[in-house]
């Protein structure tokens, strides 16, 4: 297939490299910087204009504020192509609005595609389905939901990583302010999380958490701070409040984007 990829960075760049080896791939970017970034790493780079007309399939992957300015310059060349957007917010029906394109996808990746271990959200249908699938099983697992899922997915899956690295990140503090030396509590909050998630993968989180827990000891200690202090509700908020978050954006960009951009 060939494969426009607008906007190399963490995961557009990611995806690129993945992909390179079985495809014909084109990346883009905005900066000079970036791209000869993506040049050392043997990506072919081009113009917007030349990778969207070029293409069969158009993999839009900018941030979401940044979409505005591909839909002015380009909205011209997208009729005949294959749009899959990792764009947080922006639904399919927005999509295929502004664009036009003759079939149009979601796909919701994290972090972990820089390590080909994403977990992929998709959505969407058409006869290039089974192609979105492949082209996102090369960077991970790939799951196809309903697009009314797409918020929850994002706040939980695609913000998870930054989220969870916070929770290490505090997890190392306590241990500093216990009086471990930094970089051996970074190192034991690290393995912790690791061995934690090995064992979740044979156990429900709530039976782990009693096996641990040693009547009138320390982690029962632990544990009585984070109720009192309602840090498993603040969890459960954050990720809630990230998923309206992301329905927001797409209402936010429908109205920025000016009477006069193109639409099809
Ligand atoms: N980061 C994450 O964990 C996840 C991100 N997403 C979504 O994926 C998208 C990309 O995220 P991420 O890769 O982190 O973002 P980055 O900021 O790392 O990458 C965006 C890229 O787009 C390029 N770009 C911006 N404007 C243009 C333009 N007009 N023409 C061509 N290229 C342009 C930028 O170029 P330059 O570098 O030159 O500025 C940059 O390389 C976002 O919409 C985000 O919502 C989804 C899931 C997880
Ligand atoms: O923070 C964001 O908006 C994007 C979507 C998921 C992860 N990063």
């Amino acid at each position: 297939m060939k494969i426009a990829i607008i906007g190399g960075g963490n995961i557009g760049s990611s995806l690129a490299l993945a992909l390179r080896d079985k495809h014909e791939v084109k990346v883009t970017s905005k900066s000079e910087k970036t791209a000869s970034l993506l040049r050392e790493k043997g990506l072919t780079v081009s113009s917007n204009r030349n990778a969207i007309s070029w293409a069969e399939v158009v993999i839009i992957s900018v941030k979401p504020f940044q979409f505005p300015d591909i839909l002015r310059e380009n909205s011209d060349l997208f009729n005949d192509k294959v749009i899959v957007s990792t764009m947080a917010g922006l639904t399919r029906k927005f999509l295929m609005k502004s664009t036009g394109g003759k079939e149009v996808f979601r796909a919701m990746p994290n972090l972990g595609i820089t390590i080909r271990r994403s977990l992929t959200a998709l959505a969407g249908c058409g006869g290039h389905a089974k192609s979105v699938e492949e082209i996102f099983s090369a960077v991970g697992k790939t799951f196809w939901i309903d697009e009314r899922s797409f918020d929850a997915w994002t706040a939980l899956a695609g913000s998870g990583p930054g989220i969870v690295a916070e929770l290490v990140d505090s997890l190392m503090l306590g241990g500093v302010k216990s009086g471990l030396p930094a970089s051996l509590s970074l190192t034991a909050a690290i393995e912790v999380m690791e061995t934690t998630v090995e064992l979740l993968k044979n156990e429900k989180p709530h039976t782990l958490r009693d096996k641990v827990s040693t009547p009138g000891g320390t982690t029962i200690q632990a544990i009585s701070v984070l109720e009192e202090r309602g840090v498993g509700g603040a969890i459960m908020r954050a990720i809630y409040e990230a998923s309206i978050r992301s329905k927001e954006i797409s209402r936010e960009l429908e109205c920025s984007i000016s009477e006069d951009t193109p639409r099809k």
